[in-house]
């Protein structure tokens, strides 16, 4: 552990060494002075991350599938690229990536003019291999405005949590060697997840992706209309022109930003499923209409991080409407989608189809309309307003 320290108010930040070695790492005769990633970070972190050598017992994360499904490339205007080795179906992992360094996020140096020499402090810190693939990434910042390390991480870091819950308002930016690579796109075709357990970033195909295609990363809030995402995307200086963004005309911007201003406040302008769910008064189809809607809008914006819910919601209604030809048809792809991403939504969807009638509200609704027809039927009047 480092004992240079920084001072912001209250705030004690220091330089950790996380001692974490990628493949090879051990063969460079990495030495036990530098590590694979180094840390400014504050004190409190400090001794969360060493309180029972949480960063010496860390999980060992997934391999990144080898041969790699990515490589990187010349992308144009856009410098180097991510971009697919073979085709990749979705929910499929893409790789498995571990940070170089970790710094904080809010690195605004009229704020806290030393952290431009503590960012370059984390030089020396890493080990040669990581210094040499730290020091290779983008940075778009000039040096007379930005020291080094501080424009790599203001060109290439993202947020990642260091120990759940936070202890702190201070957010961490984490540089990734690999993963950086990937350009932004306001359609998506992957996505990524953080994992504080393993102390790496995954990523995850959202869709089938083609050998030979760019593989993205989204650096902003993709639901916000075009002007606003440009001017988000100003701080990484690029205008984006992607197939969202270069629009032909005012009509086909306007026509974008409506679909993605619905999609962003969806659950407030549909039903959702838990109050359709046992609402008779609503329409069978209802959310199933809704969501197929809204993957609508999702494939014409390309949106495709967005798809589980509304599969969800869809595969959920066949359930309680007891059909389960189309719930298979559903949670298959709900199953596909997240076995990577979220094992967990994977393995309760898998159950379920292993035995649909183990839902617990499976074919609910169906009884119940079955119900009232018969009381109708023999002339009763039937209150739907009131929850069955
Ligand atoms: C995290 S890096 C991405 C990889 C980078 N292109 C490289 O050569 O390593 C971010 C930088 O890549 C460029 N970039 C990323 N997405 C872009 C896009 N859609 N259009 C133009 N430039 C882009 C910008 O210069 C941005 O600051």
């Amino acid at each position: 552990m480092s004992d240079v320290q920084w001072f912001s108010g209250s705030q004690r930040f220091t330089i950790l060494d996380a001692p974490i070695f990628d493949s090879g790492e051990e063969e460079l005769g990495c030495s036990a002075s530098t590590s694979a990633c180094a840390m400014l970070v504050e004190e409190p972190l400090v001794e969360l991350l060493f309180r029972d050598d949480q960063l010496l017992r860390m999980r060992t994360p997934p391999q990144t599938p080898d041969p790699p499904n990515f490589y990187v490339a010349d992308a144009g205007t856009k410098g180097a690229g991510m971009f697919a080795a073979r085709d990749i179906p979705a929910g499929a992992l893409i790789l498995v990536d571990r940070p170089v360094a970790i710094v904080p996020s809010d690195i605004n140096p009229e704020s806290c003019a030393w952290k431009r020499d503590a960012f370059d402090a984390l030089i020396p810190r890493v080990s040669s291999r990581s210094r040499e693939r730290l020091l290779a990434l983008a940075n778009v910042h000039p040096l007379e405005d930005n020291p080094v390390v501080e424009g790599i991480a203001l060109t290439n870091a993202f947020g990642v949590d260091l120990v759940l819950p936070p202890v702190s308002e201070q957010e961490y930016g984490g540089i990734f060697p690999d993963i950086s690579r990937a350009n932004h796109c306001c359609g998506l075709n992957t996505a990524i997840k953080w994992d504080p357990e393993t102390f790496s970033v995954w990523m995850y195909s959202l869709r089938d992706v083609r050998a030979g295609e760019e593989i993205h990363n989204q650096y902003i809030d993709v639901l916000a209309p075009r002007d606003e995402r440009r001017a988000q995307l100003a701080r990484y200086k690029f205008t984006c022109m992607c197939p969202h963004c270069d629009l032909p005309d005012a009509e086909a911007v306007t026509r974008s930003d409506v679909a993605r201003a619905e999609l962003r406040h969806w659950r407030n302008l549909y039903t959702r499923f838990e109050p359709w769910a046992e609402d008779m008064c609503r329409a069978d189809d209802t959310v199933i209409n809704s969501s197929l809607r809204a993957l609508g809008l999702v494939e014409q914006e390309g949106l495709w991080g967005m798809q589980v819910p509304f599969m969800e919601d869809i595969a959920l209604s066949y359930a309680v409407l007891g059909d389960e030809p189309q719930f298979r048809v559903w949670a298959e792809k709900v199953v596909i989608l997240c076995r990577g991403q979220d094992p967990k939504r994977a393995a309760k969807f898998s159950r379920w189809l292993e035995d649909p009638k183990s839902y617990k509200r499976w074919g609910w609704r169906a009884k119940q309309r079955a119900l009232l027809d018969k009381q109708r039927a023999r002339g009763v009047d039937v209150d739907m307003s009131v929850p069955w």
